[in-house]
């Protein structure tokens, strides 16, 4: 059994795999960490491997008291992954980017896929069908969108997610879940419009803590499939035994 565990910009979600199959997701908060991986190890005590990828501020130190009974694989971009980097970065390219590459090309071989991640900030991957990985995207998630109108201005409320109910917000709140919401749909539909004109055929994965939300919301037909990263994760895990 292997516990992975996503260590994002604002929560931490963790799901325990028994080969391929997902048995269980648990999602905490940096605090509750150390406490929340030692309940799940109580309840899996077959789980031998922790896998962790991490974009937020916790090191493979935070792990350590689990060390002498597990073996840990902190991911990094040193580690094996399927596909061609082209980023002309790569060092600085986000590790949850490369795990999120690496299933597209592990769940949907030979095709050219887009991979959208709507969480705290929203991330675009391109991975063409020869496996090169070319880049994306990173723009402000929609959460992210409400605080900054709030933080960076005098009068605007920081208002909940909700759905608008007309394009033209007659009110000030309307108007803010318009901007956000609509602008953020709109924007989606409209990268995948762009892409589609240098791509004639690819496939799109939605994934992250706003996928339901989005989902239903767009015009582009989608695999929507919020556990797209814990699921990577697990892959990326495997073919790193296969290819080390
Ligand atoms: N309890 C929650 N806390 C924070 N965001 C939530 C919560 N429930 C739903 N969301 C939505 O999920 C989005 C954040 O996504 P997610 O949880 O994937 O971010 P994250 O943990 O920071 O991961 P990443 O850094 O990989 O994006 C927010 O825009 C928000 O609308
Ligand atoms: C963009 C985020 C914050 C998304 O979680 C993360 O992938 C990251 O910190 N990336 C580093 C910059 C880059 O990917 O080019
Ligand atoms: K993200």
């Amino acid at each position: 059994m292997i516990l992975v565990v996503d260590v994002g910009n604002t929560r931490i979600k963790a799901a325990v795999f028994e080969g391929a199959i997902l048995l269980e997701i648990f999602v905490f908060t940096k605090i509750e960490l150390e406490k929340n991986i030692e309940n799940i190890l109580n309840k899996f005590q077959k789980v031998a491997h922790l896998v962790v990828s991490s974009v937020g501020d916790v090191e493979k130190q935070s792990f350590l008291a689990f060390d002498s009974v597990l073996n840990i694989c902190f991911v990094s971009n040193e580690d094996p992954f399927p596909f061609q980097n082209k980023y002309t970065t790569p060092k600085t390219l986000g590790i949850d980017r490369m795990v999120l590459a690496a299933g597209a090309v592990f769940q949907f071989p030979n095709q050219n896929r887009l991979v959208i991640d709507a969480g705290t900030c929203i991330t675009y991957d391109f991975i063409d069908h020869q496996n090169n990985y070319l880049g994306g995207a990173i723009t402000p998630g929609l959460r992210l969108r409400y605080e900054s109108l709030h933080n960076y201005t005098a009068k605007l409320p920081l208002l909940a997610l909700e759905s608008p109910k007309e394009l033209i917000g007659n009110s000030t709140p309307n108007s803010i879940h318009s901007g956000v919401v609509n602008g953020l749909v709109y924007e989606i539909d409209g990268f995948i419009t762009e892409y589609s004109t240098r791509y004639s055929n690819f496939i799109i994965i939605l994934t992250g803590g706003d996928t339901d939300f989005l989902a239903k919301r767009l015009k582009n037909t989608i695999f929507a499939n919020s556990n797209f990263l814990l699921e990577s994760l697990n892959q990326t895990f495997q073919y790193k035994i296969k290819n080390d």
